[in-house]
């Protein structure tokens, strides 16, 4: 998993999903399923995206009272993605029983990845003391939401590329940092705040990358895709 670029699947609808990575020969690259695909197609995206080859986070950022999550995450289990996401701030008993109900409903030969989501990489310093009333920096919180995530059976977290080395510092090596806010040089950074070349991706140690507009509103997404890798020092075809 580690040296992946997961494309950010953010369509409407698999018809249009399905479109893109066919028009681009994207088949077989690692996929991110989030909210707006899997609210629409459901599980059996998963299932059609498997059939192509495509290793899968699905990413649904579980947030909500532990049994609940529990609950939701074995049935998550049964798809048998690569990795699949909550957010830190449901606590560390959340976390945990997030945890539990993986296990618990992963067969015996797949371990799918639980990921903390910690600061999202659209906020910065000002929207997390100002209006969340969280004081401290972004990497002071970003790092002390890894490490309850890590001590609650975590697999490794959602940051930006800023905070990766200090992450991985406190977690140690193969605590995983999935890092989106990825922009090739002089891309729109659109919403995103916390943002980052795959360059410095490759400087700070990142695990995973996460990419969806700077490849998708390419002009030629492939490409795009394709510098991503090389930038970041994984390039391989895909
Ligand atoms: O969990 C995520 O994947 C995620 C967490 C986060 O903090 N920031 C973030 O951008 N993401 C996701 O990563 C993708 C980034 O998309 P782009 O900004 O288009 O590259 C989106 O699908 C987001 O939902």
């Amino acid at each position: 998993m580690k040296g992946n670029t997961y494309l950010a699947l953010d369509f409407t609808s698999w018809d249009e999903a399905e479109h893109f990575l066919k028009e681009n020969d994207l088949h077989g690259v690692p996929v991110k399923v989030g909210m707006e695909l899997f609210y629409r197609e459901g599980p059996r995206i998963i299932e059609k995206l498997k059939a192509n080859d495509h290793g899968i986070f699905l990413d649904l950022k579980l947030h909500d009272i532990p049994t609940t999550v529990m609950k939701a995450m074995k049935n998550l289990a049964r798809l048998e993605v690569d990795m699949v996401n909550v957010h830190a701030l449901g606590g560390s008993e959340m976390i945990n029983r997030a945890k539990e109900g993986l296990l618990s409903g992963s067969p015996a030969s797949h371990d799918t990845k639980l990921i903390a989501v910690t600061v999202l990489t659209s906020m910065d310093e000002t929207a997390l003391n100002n209006e969340l009333k969280i004081p401290g920096s972004v990497a002071d919180n970003a790092t002390h939401f890894a490490g309850f995530a890590a001590e609650n059976g975590a697999d490794g977290v959602v940051c930006s590329v800023h905070e990766a080395s200090r992450v991985k510092a406190a977690c140690g090596s193969f605590f995983l940092t999935v890092t989106p806010g990825i922009r090739l040089q002089e891309t729109d950074v659109n919403d995103q705040r916390r943002v980052a070349t795959p360059v410095f991706a490759k400087e700070n140690g990142a695990d995973i990358l996460v990419v969806g507009r700077t490849v998708t509103q390419a002009k030629d997404p492939k490409t795009a895709y394709l510098q991503v890798q090389e930038e970041w020092g994984h390039g391989s075809t895909p």
